[in-house]
């Protein structure tokens, strides 16, 4: 596992950008997984600005988003798919066909995980998953549990997961409760893991989750046996790994 410490917020988001920006680069047909959240925004306007510079394009990439609310169409503004769109997809040359989220409008929860489960495996798998951390260690939607989910499943979320994420909606009560997400085992079989952590408060998780017993408590700490993950934080959220 490689961890980088960077000074501030921007030099992680260019950092990380640098990482995907070289693997579309060596291979322009990758398979990105792609992550929601406040600390991906950074590193894909870093990318939308790296490919308006003509410096990558995303014309032969695919994506597949970690995870996305039960309930919630790809047009509601809270949706992942709403945000993607938002932040990467509407800006950047990528075919929308290309683009996978899973689909919150599907209410049948069998049905619409193992779609995904299938439309990832037929694609060959993800070169390049791209992760965020959640305060109590939750990759996608995995939360702390006593067991590592394998494949994309639907998921009741944590009151904790809740909250932080209701700052992002009109009312703590428009926050839904379920979600769909790529599993832990999902997630451990890209080739490779980029995690990313910024701020003050991701200081105990990011240690825990890399330093700490490997666990299903800490859905994140499965990650020190994957072969191939670089953790990039910025000094804040890297306080307490020096
Ligand atoms: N499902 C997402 C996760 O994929 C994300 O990593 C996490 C952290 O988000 P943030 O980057 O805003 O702290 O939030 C959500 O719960």
């Amino acid at each position: 596992m490689n961890i980088v410490i960077t000074d501030d917020y921007a030099a992680m988001s260019r950092a990380a950008a640098d990482v995907i920006a070289s693997r579309i680069k060596e291979d322009p047909r990758c398979v990105l997984g792609l992550a929601t959240g406040s600390t991906p925004i950074g590193l894909y306007a870093e990318l939308v600005s790296d490919c308006n510079a003509g410096e990558i394009s995303f014309g032969e990439v695919s994506t597949y988003n970690l995870d996305e609310y039960r309930g919630l169409a790809g047009d509601h503004e809270q949706s992942y798919r709403h945000f993607m769109q938002k932040h990467l997809f509407d800006l950047v040359d990528i075919d929308p066909a290309a683009t996978h989220v899973p689909d919150g409008a599907n209410d049948d929860a069998e049905a619409a995980c193992w779609d995904y489960e299938q439309s990832i495996f037929e694609a060959g798998g993800i070169d390049l998953q791209l992760l965020g951390l959640g305060h109590n260690g939750h990759i996608g939607f995995n939360e702390p549990s006593d067991e590592f989910p394998v494949n994309t499943h639907l998921v009741k979320l944590h009151e904790r997961t809740i909250e932080a994420n209701s700052r992002l909606f009109d009312h703590i009560d428009e926050v839904p409760r379920e979600a769909y997400t790529m599993g832990v085992g999902t997630i451990m079989h890209a080739a490779e893991i980029l995690v990313v952590a910024s701020g003050s408060d991701k200081a105990q998780i990011v240690y825990d989750a890399f330093f700490g017993p490997v666990t299903p408590q800490v859905p994140a700490s499965i990650l020190q046996l994957h072969p191939n993950v670089t953790v990039i934080v910025d000094e804040e959220a890297g306080a307490l790994c020096v």
